[in-house]
């Protein structure tokens, strides 16, 4: 009887895991964003932006997001640190890029390091999002210069679900559609990366 119920128990509470990676070049706003969706799905106050210093090691936030587990995984950008990412490719089931849109001097930049990214072969049939952060300021790039940069691509993301969505990080603007669009992706990708289990 208590196997049986301990059982039941754990086929109860235990989640279906999703691992989300969040990367993109150094002042992208990616731990803004993992404070702001722990802030939303956890209603936690989160780290103020002034208490937010560059990421050098990894930065981990979990959420339920309907009745599964996502657990984002934020790693620093700065182009030393960038060697660190393929070290979790194989075992995440989204990909989360991004870009400082206010940061148009480095778009080439950013265009060549995602590159490297989509044609790793631990990252094929990966979901990817980048969301073309920082939409709040004035000066930001607007979607469709960004999506540019990202057509070059195209050919290398058709194999996979994708999308360019605007946000801000910080005003929290997009942010739960971001979640939405990644937690969609990582049920329908279940085949191909199957999700880890957690209590
Ligand atoms: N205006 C504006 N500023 C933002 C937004 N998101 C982040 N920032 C600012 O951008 C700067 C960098 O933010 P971080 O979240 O530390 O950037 P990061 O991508 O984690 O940087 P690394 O850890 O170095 O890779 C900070 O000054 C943030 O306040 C946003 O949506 N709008
Ligand atoms: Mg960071």
């Amino acid at each position: 009887m208590y196997t049986l119920l301990s059982g039941l128990y754990k086929q109860w509470t235990t989640k279906e895991r999703y691992n989300v990676l969040v990367i993109g070049l150094d002042n992208a706003g990616k731990t803004t964003l993992l404070e702001k969706i722990k802030q939303i799905y956890n209603h936690v106050p989160g780290l103020p932006p002034e208490k937010i210093g560059p990421t050098v090691g990894l930065n981990i936030g979990r959420i339920v997001w309907q009745g599964a587990q996502l657990c984002f995984w934020d790693l620093g950008g700065q182009t030393a640190l960038q060697q660190l990412w393929d070290k979790y490719y194989a075992e995440c089931h989204g990909i989360i890029f991004v870009v400082d849109s206010c940061d148009s001097d480095r778009i080439k930049e950013v265009h060549d390091v995602l590159a490297q990214v989509v044609t790793t072969h631990d990252t094929e049939g990966v979901p990817i999002l980048m969301l073309a952060n920082k939409q709040d300021a004035p000066r930001a790039l607007r979607l469709h210069d960004i999506k540019e940069v990202f057509n070059p691509l195209a050919v290398e993301l058709d194999a996979r679900d994708s999308k360019v969505l605007g946000i801000s990080a910080l005003c929290g603007e997009g942010v739960s559609e971001s979640v939405d669009w990644m937690g969609t992706r990582l049920f329908l990708n279940k085949r191909h990366r199957p999700p880890a289990t957690s209590q």
